[in-house]
């Protein structure tokens, strides 16, 4: 689909550049020119009063076969050796994608040492593991990594390919994309496959999270999502589980390689993987104070979790947005999520409402977050989280009385 101005036609009377939303069209010896920012939304050829802008509707030749390309990929993101829940959720995603298809579901693991993330992968529903075992490959590079993942995309032509939208797999997505010249949409909340053409609908929040956007690659394989951590459900664990696990030799040449890890130094700034944590104590507007949130760190250092907050606490400047819950935070599904002073919006709770165990610390009776809890503590925060610590402390007084009792 294109924008084109009929020159002949063009009196440059300037109404299209009124009417364009996006600044993309300039008159040039007095006839419209449309830029490369436009976004074809149309409406300069709706304005125009001698209709000398036309869209071009013929739809774009794929340059590949689209049949030529099978099966469901999940990039298998590995931090110290440890594959990440997320990669997980994908597999739980990518098989049932993969079922209804009647495909295969493949998981990449790059790497070094990799023999029992590999069985693990396959443990939790992998049909297949294209494992690539390098020494360059330990840590993650860019290059590195999406050169082997784009060469084997060449070779094997996945339809689909799912990376996590993490840190690295924001980095990588794109990269592999642009390499392999498909479409990624980044950020994904929701996927649905159609089953009878194959079309990955592809669904993401949009303009600030203020709509969401579902998106589809129709001319162009394999469809590449990264998808948001603790949106999709993880992959059952079914230690009788098999599946195949393909040895992948790859050599890099000069050149290939611009990168280099040096040494690892964990940064300075504060950072919290939310995503990745069993247990949270999130905090919200109730709190009040930089100092109310140090009792929200004694309760979750209490039970093993991390802070969490709503993101009217971030923008008070109580604590830093790496904790923000939520639509535009991060998605959390821990076993045990305790939201201290959080009315329960709407936004706050697309992030939060799929963890196990939801407990809410309201002063108000009716506040939204009630709805989704399953146990529900009315009054201040100030007053219920110190007896929750004491109570704890009795607790341990407890187990500790009763391991001397039995040693
Ligand atoms: C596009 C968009 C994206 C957004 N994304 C996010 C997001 O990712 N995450 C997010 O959280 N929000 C997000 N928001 C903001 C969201 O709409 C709410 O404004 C926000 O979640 C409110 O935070 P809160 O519950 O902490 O504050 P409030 O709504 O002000 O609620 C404070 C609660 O604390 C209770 N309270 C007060 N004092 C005490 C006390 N002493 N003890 C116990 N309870 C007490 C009150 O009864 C009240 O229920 C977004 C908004 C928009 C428009």
């Amino acid at each position: 689909m294109a924008i084109r101005v009929i020159t002949d036609k063009c009196i440059g009377c300037g109404i299209c550049v009124k009417v364009c939303p996006f600044d993309a069209i300039d008159m040039i010896d007095k006839k419209a020119t449309i830029k490369d920012n436009c976004t074809l939304c149309g409406q300069c050829v709706e304005a125009c009063p001698v209709d000398a802008i036309v869209k071009d509707e013929e739809e774009v030749q794929s340059k590949i076969n689209i049949d030529d390309y099978k099966g469901v990929w999940v990039f298998a993101e590995q931090r110290s050796g440890e594959v990440l829940n997320v990669s997980i959720e994908l597999l739980g995603e990518g098989r049932k994608i993969a079922d209804k298809r009647g495909v295969e579901l493949s998981a990449v693991l790059l790497g070094k040492d990799l023999d029992e993330n590999a069985e693990k992968l396959v443990k939790y529903g992998a049909d297949k593991v294209l494992k690539v075992d390098h020494e360059k490959l330990e840590n993650y590079t860019t290059d590195a990594y999406a050169k082997v993942i784009s060469d084997l995309i060449e070779d094997k032509k996945p339809e689909i390919m799912l990376i996590g939208a993490t840190t690295i797999g924001r980095d990588l997505g794109p990269r592999v994309s642009a390499k392999v010249a498909t479409g990624l949409t980044a950020d994904c909340t929701r996927l649905e496959i159609d089953e009878e053409d194959g079309k990955l609908l592809q669904t993401r929040p949009a303009f600030g999270g203020n709509l969401m956007a579902t998106i589809v690659c129709p001319n162009n394989r394999p469809q590449m999502s990264t998808v948001r951590p603790g949106v999709m459900e993880k992959a059952k664990y079914n230690e009788n589980a098999v599946g195949t696990i393909e040895n992948i030799e790859v050599a890099f040449k000069d050149g290939d390689l611009k990168t280099e890890v040096l040494e690892i130094v964990k940064s300075e700034k504060e950072t919290v993987a939310l995503d990745e944590a069993p247990i949270i104590v999130a905090g919200g507007r109730g709190v009040q104070t930089i100092e109310g949130f140090e009792l929200l760190e004694k309760l979750s250092e209490k039970l093993g979790g991390v802070v969490g907050a709503s993101r009217a606490a971030v923008d008070e400047g109580w604590i830093e947005h790496s904790h923000q819950v939520g639509q535009t935070g991060t998605t959390v599904r821990p076993k045990l999520y305790i939201a201290a002073g959080i009315s329960g919006a709407i936004q706050h709770l697309a992030g939060m409402q799929s963890s196990d165990c939801i407990v809410a610390i309201n002063k108000n009776p009716d506040a939204p977050i009630f709805k989704v809890a399953d146990y529900g503590i009315v009054g201040d925060l100030f007053e219920v989280i110190p007896e929750l610590l004491e109570a704890l402390d009795n607790v341990d007084d407890i187990v500790t009385a009763l391991k001397a009792v039995e040693s």
